[in-house]
């Protein structure tokens, strides 16, 4: 359980951006202390220690709460956790050095845990988007978790021979119960790692396909998407669209920098909404943006277009006043055809729209895509 937690953190180290992640590892690592120190104790060592390990215990046990909380965007409730902590502690104080009443300790700290793990219960019912298996996945996981914290005791109890009582921690039950409490961890902790190195990849693949800024495809991603799409028949015909904001160069001269930007990410927004899903839009650098039009003969891509145009002229980006306007190039696009040449002709056509005014559409006839 160790090696896992240092594993999660060394998923951390890559990314540094999951931030739940050193929580989640704590969450494994100090239990997994206490764990292996308790089962080399004898009753009276059980007893005198019973504060220390409940400290590891129960912060363990919030830590994975807490972590688990910060990925799903909820809380686990800090006050009331350390409300609990305090409340357990004093109860294994009481019962460890006032008088050892090893029983009352186990009801205590099995029942402190569990109240931990359950804080974030809330968050984690919240319903999973109904694709994802491996997140439901890990939240039963996590549940079954919590709610075997709070059997365990109760199973050992009835089970367990009193003679076997003076020797608990080498006792067979015992042994067997904590056997199921770390294959449950375990199979948690390697379901926690497969979300976990998917959401590592997933954020890879979005760093290496993304514009940092729009979050539209970057012009490597485009390439790659635009050869597949032109491949599949029933995407047929398309259109390649061009799209170059006018005296860009004004808003940041005039605005700054930062509200081109902002100007920037509003026009990728108007771009997207004005599109299907399956169409691809990309922004290939500065102002200019690409969109590889499927299922749109060329009266289709200039209705979407002049779409997009229009709703240009509509949007008003906070950090500036007024609105911007782009040019644009048009060109219908077979599948044979190099992508590149496409690129020119569309790249050619937006600057005929450049030099003939700006905030216009050039589109090339039908013939010239041949
Ligand atoms: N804010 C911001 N500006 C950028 C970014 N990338 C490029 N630019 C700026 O975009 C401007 C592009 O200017 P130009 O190529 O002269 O084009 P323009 O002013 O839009 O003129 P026309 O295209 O001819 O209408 C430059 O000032 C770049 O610095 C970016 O990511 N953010």
């Amino acid at each position: 359980m160790i090696l896992l937690g240092l594993a999660l953190l060394a998923c951390w180290w890559v990314l540094r951006q999951q931030h739940y992640l050193p929580w989640l590892a704590a969450g494994f690592i100090l239990p997994s202390l206490a764990l292996g120190a308790q089962s080399l104790m004898s009753n009276d060592e059980l007893a005198r220690w019973s504060v220390t390990t409940g400290i590891l215990y129960l912060g363990g046990a919030w830590a994975l709460a807490h972590g688990l909380a910060q990925r799903h965007g909820g809380s686990a409730h800090p006050r009331v956790a350390l409300l609990i902590g305090v409340v357990t502690l004093a109860v294994l104080y009481r019962y460890s050095v006032l008088s050892d009443e090893l029983w009352i300790r186990i009801y205590a700290l099995n029942t402190g845990l569990a109240l931990m793990y359950l804080l974030p219960a809330r968050c984690l019912l919240r319903r999973a988007e109904r694709h994802d298996r491996l997140e439901r996945l890990l939240r039963m996981s996590y549940l079954l978790s919590a709610v075997y914290a709070v059997l365990r005791p109760v199973v050992i109890a009835i089970m367990m021979p009193s003679g076997e009582i003076a020797m608990l921690s080498r006792s067979g039950y015992w042994l067997l119960t904590l056997a199921g409490a770390l294959l449950l961890s375990m199979w948690f902790m390697l379901v926690l790692l497969a979300c976990t190195t998917r959401d590592v990849l997933h954020t890879l693949r979005q760093e290496r396909d993304r514009d940092p800024l729009t979050h539209l495809l970057n012009r490597r991603a485009f390439f790659e998407s635009a050869e597949s799409t032109l491949r599949d028949p029933r995407k047929a015909p398309w259109a390649l669209l061009v799209c170059d904001i006018d005296h860009f160069k004004r808003v940041n001269d005039t605005w700054g920098h930062a509200a081109g930007d902002q100007v920037l990410q509003s026009v990728a927004r108007v771009l997207l909404a004005q599109v299907r899903h399956d169409d691809l839009v990309a922004r290939f650098g500065g102002e200019e943006f690409m969109l590889l039009l499927s299922r749109a003969d060329l009266a289709q891509a200039q209705a979407i277009a002049r779409r997009i145009q229009l709703q240009l002229a509509h949007t008003r980006p906070s950090a500036i006043e007024g609105t911007v306007t782009a040019s644009f190039g048009l060109t219908p696009l077979a599948s044979h055809e190099d992508l590149l040449h496409a690129l020119d002709r569309a790249d050619r056509l937006l600057y005929q729209a450049k030099r003939s005014g700006r905030d216009r559409i050039c589109t090339a006839l039908a013939e010239a895509a041949r």
